[in-house]
């Protein structure tokens, strides 16, 4: 029998399911990992759900063709437009079979090619217009709202390429994102209130609703252009394939929503733990700058350094492991099978809890945040921050290039340091959809200095 909270006359589902909504579903893994092992059973709305995080069973479930679906409540997906449409939590397998090509397009070859240059000019324009016109040694920078700033912008730059308000939108990704977070697993009883769940119904419309006018911008550009532009783009691809009737209206607008949320759900948090273990370790800046020195010199980086900034590397691949934004990741079994000698039943809900098993298995120094954890050879098998085969993270390439473009232009000219004595380990965070600062009461700030005056 599987590890887990006992049936128990239906009151094991009924506080694990409890569990899950008062801690948030990355808390609550932990828990149940923590004090049953790395393969639990336990209940979600009723359903049978398994927790992994023993990495022979996480990477029998993400490499099997049988696990393409994730789970959450429907009537919340459907308030959010992500049921049967776009990608992330699309849980019919033949529309997202058709969906995920046009991501896989856009995410790879030319466009990954054009992101580094893309990401450099983004960011160094970022950091001219918020500290070009201060003769101060240093400013004070709300880290997160700037992150989320740029990495819009490379995402609309690269997918969409329509003028837009950042700052509007980002504020509107956010309260979606928090909607999503808030839904996703709530009872259907939830939903039958309607005064209840209405201001986030409205928070995921509003997003809905600048999408569709970002899409008819783009659409008349379409037809107003005398050829087309030399560039096709992810959000042209999307259009054509709606006038050849291959996708819906709902769903190429889901899909377009998707791709530049995904950015600023994902990235600007990961930079921000970045910039705090960079100003918490001095001796890794030290390292890092010296290595961006080295390679790029005066220059902007190029993607010929890329193979070359190797200590940028390892510097990311530990930030994301000592300190993950995604946490974990959502499937559902759509077949019997045997998860390591563990029978499972078709419609089982599996978590696969990658923070914890980067933090259980292969590393020499697990609990700690050490470059040296990287400083060999680590397997696929143990390290998994993006997940792989059919359903992982289909923007994974260009993540890593956008997050060395970002990280390499702002450590060049900038040094970094946090606000008020703050920590990663005193900033209060939220472990749910995914692992974040609690943003609730007050804004964060980084302080910026540039790197000439802090030598001075
Ligand atoms: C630090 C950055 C990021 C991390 C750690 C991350 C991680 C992940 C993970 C763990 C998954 C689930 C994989 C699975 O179930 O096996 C995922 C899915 C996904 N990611 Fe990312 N991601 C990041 C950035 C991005 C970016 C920049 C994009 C696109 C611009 C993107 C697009 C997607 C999409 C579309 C999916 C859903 C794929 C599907 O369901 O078929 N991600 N990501």
């Amino acid at each position: 029998t599987l590890p887990g909270p006992s049936f128990c006359l239906g009151i094991g589902p009924l506080i694990s399911y409890g569990r899950f909504l008062w801690m948030g579903i990355g808390s609550a893994s932990n828990y149940y990992n923590e004090k049953y092992g790395e393969i639990v059973r336990v209940w979600i709305h009723g359903e049978e759900t398994l927790i992994l995080s023993r990495s022979s069973a996480v990477n029998h479930v993400m490499k099997k063709g049988h696990y393409i679906s994730r789970f959450g409540n429907k009537r919340a997906l459907q308030c959010i437009g992500m049921n049967e449409n776009g990608i992330i939590f699309n849980n019919n397998p033949s529309i997202w079979k058709q969906t995920r090509p046009y991501f896989a397009k856009a995410l790879t070859g030319p466009g990954l090619r054009r992101t580094l240059a893309v990401s450099v000019e983004s960011t160094r324009n970022h950091l001219e217009k918020l500290l070009g016109g201060h003769n101060t040694t240093s400013t004070c920078v709300d880290i997160l709202l700037f992150l989320r700033a740029i990495t819009l912008d490379i995402s609309n730059r690269l997918f969409l390429r329509v003028p837009l308000h950042e700052g509007e939108i980002v504020s509107k990704i956010q309260k979606y994102f928090d909607t999503w977070q808030t839904l996703l697993l709530k009872p259907d009883i939830f939903f039958k209130f309607k005064w209840i769940y209405k201001k986030h119904e409205k928070a995921a419309q509003d997003l809905q609703d600048v999408v569709e006018e970002l899409l008819l911008k783009k659409q008349q550009e379409l037809q107003e252009a005398e050829k087309l532009h030399d560039i096709t783009d992810f959000a042209t691809d999307l259009i054509f394939a709606q006038t050849h009737g291959k996708l819906t209206a709902d769903n190429v607008r889901q899909c377009v929503l998707e791709i530049l949320i995904a950015g600023p759900d994902t990235m600007s948090v990961s930079i921000f733990f970045m910039l705090m273990l960079i100003a918490q370790h001095p001796e890794v800046e030290k390292k890092i700058v010296e290595e961006i020195q080295a390679v790029t010199g005066e220059r902007e980086v190029q993607n010929s350094d890329l193979q070359q900034l190797k200590t940028v590397e390892s510097f990311i691949n530990e930030s994301m492991r000592y300190q993950p934004v995604v946490d974990f990741t959502m499937r559902k079994a759509l077949k019997d099978d045997v998860i390591d000698g563990y029978p499972v039943k078709k419609g089982t809900n599996i978590i696969l809890n990658l923070g914890r098993m980067h933090k259980v298995e292969f590393f020499l120094k697990p609990n700690e945040f050490n470059l040296e954890n990287f400083a060999q050879n680590v397997p696929h098998r143990y390290f998994q921050p993006f997940g792989c085969g059919p359903r992982s993270c289909v923007g994974k390439y260009i993540a890593m290039v956008m997050m060395k473009g970002i990280l390499v232009t702002m450590l060049k000219r900038y040094r970094v340091h946090s606000h008020n004595g703050s920590t990663l380990e005193n900033i209060k965070n939220n472990n749910d959809l995914s692992y974040h600062p609690n943003e609730s009461h007050s804004r964060l700030r980084m302080i910026f200095t540039p790197r000439n005056q802090a030598a001075a």
